[in-house]
């Protein structure tokens, strides 16, 4: 680790009408450290996720990423981080359905200007690496919930993120399912030295994390180190 954390939530909070979803809530992210957002349903941990990604800007306080306050950019510099720097992992729909597997893989790749034979050699050893080589020609309603699962890590980490977001990214699958894809997911992040920011409900999801933040009312109210 180095001595600057690389992602900081300072103070956030943000308020959906009545409700405080962030009330003071304070993060810090070290480079290439797995941190699990746990606590009760309702609590913020979305929302937190939201706003250290630069989807959703907070009321007030502040965001930063390698030094740079996110929560100052315009959206389209934001925009940019988020397609440079970081990868995302949903629960359900992040795939392109009319794409093949391979294609939804390659597709950021394509779209940071990579041409399409480089891409795609590059997306097939993603599959690989996550143990689906053999679904790269199927669309993603042709292949299992984890299967999909495992495209869509593959689709995050392709472009080397230095931050993969997942919510829940298991929480549609069986444990055993659930299970595979955290195990291939963590290893795949570590290899590329990614941090990742996983919110989870799930003990067992959240033990492959090297941390874990407790989020309740808003706010993040206990860290632990794992093991
Ligand atoms: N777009 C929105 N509009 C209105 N209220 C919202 C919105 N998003 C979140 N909230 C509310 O903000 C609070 C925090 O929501 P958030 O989704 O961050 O919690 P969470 O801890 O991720 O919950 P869960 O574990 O159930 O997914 C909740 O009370 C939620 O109902």
């Amino acid at each position: 680790m180095t001595d600057q954390p690389l992602l900081v939530a300072d103070s956030l909070r943000l308020n959906f009408g009545e409700t405080k979803a962030l009330d003071d809530a304070s993060l810090h992210i070290w480079p290439g450290e797995i941190v699990a957002l746990m606590g009760p349903s309702g609590s913020g941990k979305s929302t937190l996720l939201h706003c250290l990604a630069g989807i959703l800007q907070p009321e007030s306080g502040r965001v930063s990423y390698d030094g740079r306050d996110l929560t100052a950019m315009s959206d389209s510099e934001r925009s940019a981080l988020r397609r440079g720097e970081f990868g995302f992992v949903f629960q359900f729909g992040q795939l392109v359905p009319e794409l093949t597997c391979v294609e939804n893989v390659a597709l950021p790749l394509r779209l940071s200007g990579a041409g399409r034979r480089e891409a795609h050699r590059t997306a097939t050893d993603w599959l690989e690496r996550l143990e689906v080589g053999d679904v790269g020609a199927k669309r993603p309603g042709q292949v299992s919930g984890g299967q999909g699962q495992r495209v869509a890590v593959a689709r995050a980490l392709v472009s080397r993120p230095r931050v993969v977001f997942a919510d829940e990214p298991t929480g549609a699958l069986d444990s055993l399912n659930g299970e595979l894809v955290m195990k291939l997911f963590i290893a795949a992040a570590r290899d590329t030295g990614a941090a990742v920011v996983l919110v989870t409900h799930e003990a067992r999801v959240a033990a492959y994390s090297d941390r874990e933040a407790v989020v309740r009312d808003g706010r993040v109210r206990e860290q632990e180190y794992a093991r």
